[in-house]
């Protein structure tokens, strides 16, 4: 049973005309740009904001479709987790998971016993009779998962999930998330602003501007054909999986890289097009990370130009519309990159 929402609201001047379709087991990233419409999505999904037309139906089992059906937000199958976690401050890590389940009619005993079996799946066992109070943004980031799983969901809300999270916490958690979303059988979509947690979480991205799609596919196709500005900026992000053995990563596609921290196991690894250095000869005396390349192409972008090197590695590289001229950028020419081991963020995978 696929959901299959056509969403269409105006709100003053903005319209929202988006159709997003998820399959069970699916994580679909819906990205855009502030203002887009990314929370009136999220919003008409959840039932706090009605349909001005269009539908939005789990097989024929329809949630909102006017001027006729509208349910409310506490008869749709759901699980929210908000950016900010909305946890009850007077009640525990268990009753917190406990309520969603309470709410939609299951008895104390089942519910606080369900609850308790969430909170030792998300490694929360001995924090259950803490307040959200005294809890850590990680933490509570998981109670709030496991309060929105509990209910068995059709349909789970990812608002921005991790956006509350400090930067090493985040690393962690998103790795634990994914191991979540990858367990759970219902569809879910994931609202954010990051391309690094739409691109690991995510089987497929939606990205909008304006109200409308601009693109949809799966993150590596996207990564591989920005269609827009924006899009470009967004996935302008060099990803790779690997396995680690100390400073070394070996890639999954061919090459490998120099990492400042070591680390063991299967990782990802994370670069700015921003972090790499080109040079027609081989640079003496720099960073470990040098390697030949291959132009591939050289996009024009509004300040920068975006080259695409083949590898392996293979790469995108933002230089200068100087360095362009200098290196006399063109398909097929040979050069050296460069990257400093600082540059590149290892998280496991
Ligand atoms: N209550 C409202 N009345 C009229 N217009 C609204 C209302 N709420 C939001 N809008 C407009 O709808 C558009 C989409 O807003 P929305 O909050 O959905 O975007 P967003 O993608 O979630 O942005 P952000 O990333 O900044 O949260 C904006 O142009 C906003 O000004």
């Amino acid at each position: 049973m696929t959901l299959d929402a056509k969403l269409r609201i105006t709100r003053g001047s903005f319209e929202l005309d988006l159709e997003l379709a998820i399959a069970p087991g699916e994580v679909v990233a819906l990205l855009g740009p502030n203002g887009a419409g990314k929370t009136t999505a999220v919003r008409a999904l959840a039932g706090l904001l009605p349909l001005s037309r269009g539908r939005i139906r789990l097989d024929d089992d329809v949630w909102d479709e006017p001027p006729k059906i509208f349910r409310p937000a506490d008869k749709r199958p759901l699980g929210v987790v908000f950016q900010d976690y909305l946890l009850f401050s007077h009640l525990s890590a268990l009753e917190n998971v406990a309520f969603g389940l309470r709410a939609r009619g299951t008895d104390r005993t089942t519910a606080r016993a369900e609850a308790s079996r969430w909170l030792d799946t998300m490694g929360l066992t001995e924090y259950a009779r803490q307040r959200p109070r005294s809890l850590s943004g990680g933490q509570a980031q998981r109670v709030a998962l496991a309060r929105a799983l509990a209910t068995r969901p059709e349909l789970l809300l990812l608002d921005e999930p991790l956006a509350a999270l400090d930067a090493g916490t985040t690393l962690r958690v998103r790795a634990e998330l994914g191991q979540h979303l990858a367990r759970f059988e219902g569809r879910t979509l994931l609202v954010t602003h990051d391309p690094l947690d739409a691109m690991v979480l995510a089987d497929r991205l939606v990205i909008i501007e304006n109200g409308r799609v601009v693109q949809d596919g799966p993150p590596g196709e996207i990564a591989r054909r920005p269609r827009t500005d924006y899009v470009a900026q967004l996935v302008g992000l060099n990803l790779y999986r690997g396995s680690a053995d100390g400073t070394t990563v070996a890639l999954a596609d061919g090459g490998s890289l120099t990492i400042a921290e070591p680390a063991l196991g299967p990782v990802h690894v994370a670069f700015p097009p921003t972090a790499i250095s080109l040079y027609a000869e081989r640079p003496s005396g720099s960073p470990r990370n040098t390697w030949p390349v291959t132009v591939s192409t050289v996009e024009q972008h509004a300040h920068t130009v975006r080259v695409r090197l083949d590898g392996p590695p293979t790469l995108l590289a933002d230089v200068t519309p100087a360095a362009v001229a200098d290196l006399r950028l063109q398909p097929g020419q040979a050069l050296w990159a460069t990257l400093k081991a600082t540059e590149i963020q290892t998280y496991p995978s």
